[in-house]
This record gives structure tokens, C-alpha cells and sequence, in this order.
């Protein structure tokens, strides 16, 4: 989809055969190619042609053909404008980028169309609208720049926040990037090679998302222009501050993003006042896989909702909006440095208090029902702010400010989160007093219906409004007046929008009308009339309600200029207020939940006492009253890998998951389910869990499983969680058992990561008797007569036999087969212990065959093309053929 701007000059359109307004919407439409333009006429927004064709397959709304242009018939469709934010809603979701086009020139003088403009273009990416946006996630932009030496810029940002996030990346590492982001719309440069492009495209159709793509003009990605632009955000005179500065290729992405989201605001961007550089090795790296295996913000099966089994539902007891997102991005982003979490968890403590008593619930109390101040303040800096969301806001300064006290009297230590907080939620000094004075208490929703502005704050308004106060008394005082004078006792003085003001007789009474009286409009039973006192209060009273309309739109706009200066320091009061809810909901999470505090060590070591499955805890809570069994996990330099057997349905997955969940939960500064945790440092967690065949990129479970096991392989180290899950269970016993071999005793010798290696294979037990750094672990299951029953618990050494039979008995599965099954399992076993060679699975292989250079590559090192004549390349070519290997 693209939104082009003017940027580059257009041949004429030759618009004369078409009608005035055809020409004008014409015109317009060709500025914006490929957006739906909504059109206003009057109390509609009309779209024509191809664009009433869509949106009516779209939206379902009525294609209807009216007149003709140029000899063509005019296609339309149209939605009314004071419902257009649901239909636009719809189209954003479908991906859909919409410009409105208002009048706005004065109808009333305008010869021909009145003059009509795009004022604002709605693009998936760039929402700030609170009708289209969701409560608990953000519309986020991104623009990836293609530079050279396979380098990637990014930069990207929410229009609803003041942060403009940069990054530079590899190429082969965009799709992490692309994923970690979660855009809502992409912007690329129509100049990118085609390689380039399809890699983008691939990642959308992987899956990766559901983002729209924008491109947009090559010149657009220049660093000089997105540095100017930074620089001018910032208002400042260098990046070095930012650490931003040596950021060339990202700054060419900024360019573009910047120039993007000015464009579709239809204005400059006041409130974006911070940069951020965001570095691979800040952030401990959940790759995609990992954050769907792990179900942080959506199960496996898709769902997200707020009681769905993710850690997130979990988690966000949040009282805002803000509070919500802001968790959610702490969770998808845990940093490296542990002092992150270290000083949330401090803060953390100090709400709690003693015994769990302290200040947090109170703090609650007050965030609840705030109103999302981070996006009312966004909207006024972008001047789209509506007055009941500045009621609202006032009304969150008090409640800002009465936080702040509550924070202050814990007497948080200097420099601390909270510190910082008491001083951030202190309104800005005479800004709640502003809207006080200006707003009505409870104003219309929009300026353009009047009743906004408050009284006394204007003498003129109060003056205009006086008029239309008087109007009743006079228009009562008129109507007794004229029955006298007329004897008419049934006369009625009116108004209407259409006709004004008028005197009502019914014909039966028409004969006493006397002659200064001026018809108006005739009705099947009555006439109407006016007369030149009438008339000249309409004029009086019509256009004083025109002026105070005006009046008042006037001073709301000079209301947000007064606001204006007042923006950044809102900002950071809203990410102060989302940070305090975040903690807060921790705090509440762990004193309901029952989790400890972790601590961190320097030595790398996973040390849990009592671990549990916070969101399998919970459940299990929920539907059945049963309760988790608690298992530890003891992991360090001298015992990093465990090989974890047991039956299907015993626990494994959800043991492994568990201490993935606790390392992430507490790598973000939040307790965790346990009696105890010791964490060293972690830079990954890697997952390799479950088979789904992702048939959209035609790859077979088994291929899946290969690919997300190599770039395991290739990307942990000795800091890194890895969770590998029956690996190799995709293709034959041998080729399964040989390969889950061979990665374990790659993971143990080479990579020397943490690991949960989860397995069927009984062979790998023997794995630990001669790598000293692995252990045998089981979930153990106690057998009751035919059947078996799950302990749950995690014991020392391998599983005594696997219980598959017994498993298929619980799920259902007729008798004929369970009895076929144990026949077959005895002769099988028998079968094995007699033909069962020693085997040494984890030997290490010959020495490869590929340790030197092969013969051809030896030959093609030698050749310099360069120096070749035509003849004699094509020689060397044959025998380089020669070299072959023969099979
Ligand atoms: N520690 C525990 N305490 C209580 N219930 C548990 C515990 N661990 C697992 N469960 C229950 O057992 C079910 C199966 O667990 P899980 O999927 O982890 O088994 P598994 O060993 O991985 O099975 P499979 O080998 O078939 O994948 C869970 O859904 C949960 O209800």
C-alpha cells in the first residue's frame, strides 16, 4: 500500500470533461493512489469508482451509481460521518490505509465545490485514535532500511508514544527483529533489491505478524535528512547524548519514518522528544519460537483474550491501559543487566511493606479508572485531542498528584524507581488549573456542536451565548404578543434548521393574519409566516450561535496551544503512572500468587527450590482444586544438561516450560513461582518444543524441527536456557535416536548451555555415564494395576520404563488394540535384549572427511579469472569437471 505525498511532479491530470467536483475529487484522489480517499459531502464520506467498489465489498455497505463524469457513470459509496470510526476500524484491521478529505473551505461563499483537503491519513501503523486502537497493545511503525555489507537500519515508534526506538542489524537477523517489534505497518524503500523485498515479503507470509506494507520513495531513506530530523525532535545539536550518533543506516530508516508519520497526522510529531538505541546484546533474546512455546501473549492455539491461559493474562492485573502495555513490553523485552530488574524489585518491596500490607493496595485504588493520559497527551500535541478526553485528563493530574503524595510518604530512597516517580507524577504547575478554567465540567464530545468552552472564561462567548439564552424568553414573549394582536388563540411562534424562525396559523384562521405578515411556507393544514421583527431576531440569533460556534472552536484551539508547553512533561507523568501500576500489579501478583523474590549471582547457575508452572498452577487451580506439585531445578557449570525421562502426560513439558517461565519472570524484575531462585547471568532463552507443520512455507514437521534445532545450535552459549523437547521423535527411530545424540552431545561439548533435554529415547540415559556435565532426571508415575498414575515429580536418575500403553488405556483406546499392543511391546523388548549390540551412540565420529580442501577446491583457489582468456576458462572448466568424484 502506498500513501505517496506530492513528492515528485505529477503529469497533469486533464481533468476538464469531468464535472467541478469530480475534477476536485479527482485531483485529490490522484495524490493518493492507492488509499481509500473518504470524500465529505455534507453529513457523509463518499468514496467513487474503484474506491466505492472496494470499500463496498469491504465494508458491505451499498455501490450505487449516480449521474455521470466524462461520460462515465459515477460509482459511489458512502458512510455516514458520525459513524465513520467504526467503518474505519474495519478497514484498519483489514490492513486498509483511508484519507480523510474534509471541506474546508466556507460553503456558504464558495463558488463551485467548496474547497476540500486531506487532513489526516489513517494507516494501520499510525493510529491514535482511542476508538481504533486496543487498550493493551500499540500500533507501532517500523521503517527497515536496506544498506549495504548485508546491514540493516531500523527505526520505529508508536504515534502515541514520545520514543523513537533505533536499531542496526544484519540482515540474516531481521526476521528476530521484524518478530520482537510486532509492526503494525512496515515501511520499506521502493528502491531495495528485489532479493531484499522478497525476504521482507517471506516474513510476512511466515507468519511473522500481520502487518501492512507501506513502500515509499528511495530518497526518503537518507541519513542526512533522518539525522536533521532527529536532531530537530530532539531539539538538540547532537545524537552523542543518545549514543545515536554513529548510527548512519538507522538513521536513514528514521528519515522515512518520520517523513511517514508526519504525513499521515497531517502535522510535525511536538510530543516525540526521546531516542532510543536499542542493541541485540541489551536484551536477553526470545526468539519467536520461544515466545510462542512459552505462550507469553498467546497460546499455542491463538488465543490472547484476558482470560486465556498465557503468562501475560496472568500477570496483567494492571488498573490502566498504559499499566498493560507497558507490562507487555517488559515481558517481551527482559534486559541483560540485571540492575534493571534488581531496582523493580526493590521498589517492589517497598510497596509490599511488611508482611504484604503496604502501600500498594491503596495505590491501586487510585490508578483504577485513570484515563490513558499517555494517549490523551499524544493527541494533544497532535492537536486531534477531543475536549471530554481533556476532562479526562484533568481529572488524572488530581489523581496524579494525590499518587504522588502516596509514593513520597513511603519515603523512597533517593535516585530509587519510586523516587523518580513521587517526583514524575507531580502535575505540571498550573496545567490542571488551565483545563479547569477553560472546559466545561461536561462538554459536548465534539468542538464543532459547541458547549465546550467554559463560562466566564470569554466575555465575548458568554455575550453570544447570552443572546441564544434570551432567545426562549423572547420567542414566549412574541407568541402572547401576537395572539393578543391577532386574536389567533392557536398561533405558534417556532423554529426549525431548515426554515428558521416562523409564526405558525392554521387555515382555518387565516382570514385574521394581518398584512405585515410575510408567507414562508405553506403545509397541508397551516401556513407559515414571518415578520420583519421575527426576521431581524433570526438574523440576530442565528448568527450569534454561528459566531459562538466559531468563538468557541477559536479558543479550544488556543487552548491547545496553552497545552502545548506542557507536553513533555505529561509524557513522562504517564510513563511514571504506567510504571507504577506495572508494580503494583506485580506486587499484587506475588502476594496472591505466593512467589519469592530472586536473587542474582555472578556465577552462571539456575537454582530453583520449589519451582512451579504459573500458568498450569493456576489452572489447575481454577478447574479442578488440585494442586501443583512443586519440583527444583539445580543447574551450573558442573551440571548444565539434564536429560529428562518419563511417561507421556508425567510432566515433562510443563517442568521444562516452568523453568524457562521463572528465568524469564525474573529476568523482568518480577517474582517468581518458587520457595527460592538463584539466577547467574542468561542472554537466551531457546526453545525447541512440539511439532506444528507450518505447511504455509511447505515445511515438513521433521524439517521444522531440524531448522529451529540448527539455529539453536548455532546461536546459544554457555549463558543461554535451552529447552529441547523429544528431539528427533519426526522421522525413524535410528535417524531420531542419532540425531538427538549427536545435538546432546553437541550442547554438552560445544555450545555448554543450560539445557532440558526431554526425551523418549531410553538410550540417552546413557548419555550422563560419560559427560560429567549431564544428569539423569525422571517425572516419576506410579503404576495401579493396569493403569498408571502421575506423580509430578522430578527424581534424580533415569525412568524405569515408559508407560506408553498405559497412557493409550487412560485415553480411551479400545481393548483389542491395548492387548495387540502388549503382545507386540514383549516380543519387541525380547526381541531387542538378544540382538542389542554395544553401540556407543555418543562416540565421537572419524575424523571428517572434509577437515582439508578437496582436490577441485585446491584447482579453483588457483585460478585467476581475471587473467584468463575466454578459451582457457573454458578449459579449466573442464577440468575442474574432471576432478569430480567419481561414484
Ligand atoms: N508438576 C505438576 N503438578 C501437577 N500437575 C502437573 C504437573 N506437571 C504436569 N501436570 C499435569 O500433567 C499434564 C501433562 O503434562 P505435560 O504435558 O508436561 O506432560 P509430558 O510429560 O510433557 O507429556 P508428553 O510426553 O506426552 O508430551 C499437564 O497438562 C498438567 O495438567
Amino acid at each position: 500500500m502506498q500513501n505517496d505525498i506530492p513528492h515528485a511532479p505529477k503529469p497533469a491530470l486533464d481533468l476538464s470533461a469531468h464535472t467541478p467536483m469530480m475534477a476536485q475529487y479527482l485531483g485529490i484522489k490522484a495524490e493518493f493512489p492507492d488509499t481509500l480517499v473518504f470524500y465529505r459531502m455534507g453529513d457523509f464520506y463518499e468514496l467513487f469508482f474503484a474506491d466505492a467498489e472496494k470499500a463496498a465489498g469491504l465494508l458491505d455497505i451499498t455501490l450505487t451509481r449516480r449521474g455521470q463524469s466524462a461520460g462515465q457513470p459515477v460509482l459511489m459509496a458512502g458512510v455516514p460521518f458520525h459513524s465513520v470510526e467504526t467503518y474505519l476500524a474495519r478497514l484498519i484491521k483489514l490492513g486498509e490505509s483511508v484519507a480523510l478529505c474534509e471541506q474546508v473551505g466556507d460553503v456558504a461563499t464558495a463558488k463551485g465545490p467548496v474547497e476540500r483537503k486531506v487532513v489526516r491519513v489513517v494507516t494501520p501503523g499510525t493510529l491514535t485514535d482511542t476508538e481504533l486502537l486496543s487498550d493493551k497493545s500499540e500500533a507501532i511503525l517500523l521503517a527497515v532500511h536496506q544498506a549495504g555489507k548485508n546491514r540493516c537500519g531500523l527505526a520505529w515508534l508508536s504515534v502515541t508514544q514520545g520514543v523513537v526506538h533505533l536499531a542496526e542489524c544484519a540482515q540474516d537477523e531481521l526476521a528476530d527483529w521484524v518478530d520482537r517489534i510486532a509492526p503494525s505497518e512496515l515501511l520499506a524503500s521502493a528502491g531495495m533489491t528485489p532479493t531484499f523485498e522478497q525476504k521482507l515479503r517471506g516474513l510476512k507470509t511466515a507468519g511473522r505478524g500481520s502487518w501492512s506494507f507501506a513502500m515509499r520513495p528511495d530518497f526518503q531513506f537518507d541519513a542526512g535528512l533522518g539525522q536533521r530530523k532527529l536532531l530537530e525532535q530532539l531539539q538538540a545539536a547532537s545524537l552523542a547524548a543518545w549514543s545515536a550518533d554513529a548510527l548512519a543506516d538507522a538513521h536513514a530508516a528514521a528519515a522515512a519514518l518520520l517523513t511517514y508519520a508526519e504525513h499521515t497526522q497531517g502535522r510535525s510529531l511536538p510530543h516525540v522528544q526521546r531516542v532510543q538505541v536499542q542493541r541485540s546484546d541489551a536484551l536477553i533474546d526470545l526468539p519467536a519460537s520461544t515466545r510462542r512455546n512459552l505462550e507469553l501473549t498467546q497460546t499455542l492455539r491463538g488465543e490472547s483474550a484476558a482470560n486465556s491461559p498465557t503468562l501475560f493474562a496472568l500477570l496483567d492485573t494492571c488498573m490502566t491501559g498504559m499499566g498493560s502495555r507497558l507490562l507487555k513490553s517488559w515481558l517481551l523485552s527482559p534486559p541483560r543487566d540485571r540492575q534493571v530488574a534488581i531496582d523493580r524489585l526493590q521498589a517492589q518491596a517497598v510497596l509490599r511493606g511488611d508482611s504484604g500490607a503496604g502501600a500498594w493496595s491503596g495505590l491501586r485504588e487510585q490508578l483504577k479508572g485513570a484515563s490513558d493520559v499517555e494517549r490523551i497527551t499524544a493527541r494533544t500535541a497532535l492537536r486531534q485531542v477531543r475536549p471530554r478526553e481533556l476532562v479526562a485528563l484533568r481529572h488524572a493530574l488530581a489523581r496524579a498528584a494525590g499518587l504522588s503524595l502516596q509514593v513520597q510518604a513511603l519515603q523512597p530512597e533517593p535516585g530509587s524507581l519510586l523516587a523518580g516517580m513521587a517526583r514524575w507524577l507531580t502535575p505540571p504547575t498550573h496545567c490542571a488549573e488551565l483545563l479547569q478554567m477553560a472546559l466545561l465540567e461536561e462538554p459536548a464530545a465534539l468542538v464543532r456542536d459547541g458547549g465546550v468552552i467554559a463560562d466566564g472564561l470569554d466575555a465575548e462567548l458568554d455575550e453570544l451565548r447570552g443572546i441564544q439564552t434570551n432567545c426562549d424568553a423572547f420567542l414566549l414573549d412574541l407568541e402572547t404578543r401576537e395572539k393578543e394582536r391577532t386574536g389567533i388563540a392557536n398561533l405558534r411562534v417556532q423554529f426549525n434548521k431548515v426554515h428558521g424562525f416562523y409564526i405558525e396559523v392554521t387555515q382555518g384562521q387565516l382570514d385574521k393574519v394581518p398584512d405585515d405578515y410575510r408567507r414562508r411556507q405553506t403545509l397541508k393544514n397551516a401556513e407559515r409566516f414571518i415578520t420583519p421583527e421575527l426576521k431581524s431576531f433570526e438574523d440576530k440569533a442565528l448568527s450569534a450561535q454561528e459566531r459562538a460556534l466559531a468563538r468557541e472552536k477559536w479558543l479550544y484551539e488556543g487552548l491547545l496551544d496553552q497545552l502545548q508547553p506542557f507536553v513533555p512533561a505529561l509524557t513522562e507523568l504517564a510513563q511514571a503512572m504506567a510504571s507504577l501500576d506495572v508494580l503494583c500489579a506485580l506486587t499484587e501478583r506475588s502476594l496472591t500468587l505466593n512467589w519469592c523474590a530472586p536473587e542474582f549471582t555472578k556465577e552462571p547457575c539456575i537454582e530453583i527450590r520449589q519451582g512451579r508452572h504459573p500458568v498450569v498452577e493456576a489452572r489447575l487451580a481454577q478447574m479442578s482444586g488440585t494442586s501443583f506439585i512443586a519440583n527444583d531445578t539445580v543447574l551450573g557449570t558442573r551440571q548444565r544438561l539434564q536429560i529428562i525421562t518419563g511417561p507421556n502426560m508425567g510432566g515433562k513439558s510443563t517442568y521444562m516450560r516452568q523453568v524457562a517461565l521463572i528465568v524469564l519472570l525474573a529476568s523482568i524484575g518480577s517474582h517468581v513461582p518458587a520457595s527460592r531462585c538463584r539466577l547467574g547471568p542468561i542472554d537466551a532463552i531457546h526453545t525447541r518444543i512440539g511439532a506444528a507443520d507450518d505447511l504455509a512455507n511447505a515445511q515438513s514437521t521433521f524439517m521444522l524441527e531440524m531448522t529451529e534445532a540448527a539455529q539453536i545450535l548455532h546461536s546459544a552459549t554457555p549463558h543461554s536456557l535451552v529447552l529441547m523437547d523429544e528431539i528427533g521423535r519426526g522421522t525413524s527411530t535410528f535417524d531420531g535416536l542419532a540425531l538427538a545424540s549427536g545435538i546432546a552431545t553437541h550442547l554438552h561439548n560445544k555450545t555448554q548451555a543450560f539445557a532440558l533435554f526431554a526425551t523418549h529415547y531410553f538410550e540417552l540415559t546413557e548419555f550422563p555415564a560419560t559427560h560429567t556435565a549431564a544428569v539423569n532426571m525422571h517425572v516419576s508415575a506410579a503404576e495401579s494395576g493396569a493403569s498408571i498414575v502421575f506423580l509430578h515429580e522430578l527424581q534424580a536418575g533415569p525412568a524405569s520404563k515408559s508407560y506408553g500403553v498405559q497412557v493409550a488405556r487412560l485415553a480411551g483406546m479400545p481393548a483389542a488394540v491395548l492387548n495387540h499392543a502388549r503382545h507386540a511391546l514383549s516380543a519387541l523388548e525380547a526381541g531387542a535384549n538378544e540382538s542389542r549390540q554395544q553401540v556407543d551412540l555418543f562416540a565421537a565420529p572419524p575424523e571428517s572427511e572434509a577437515t582439508g580442501p578437496s582436490p577441485i577446491e585446491v584447482a579453483l583457489a588457483q585460478i585467476n579469472p581475471d587473467a584468463l582468456s575466454p578459451r582457457e576458462a573454458l578449459d579449466a572448466l573442464y577440468a575442474l569437471q574432471r576432478l569430480l568424484p567419481k561414484h
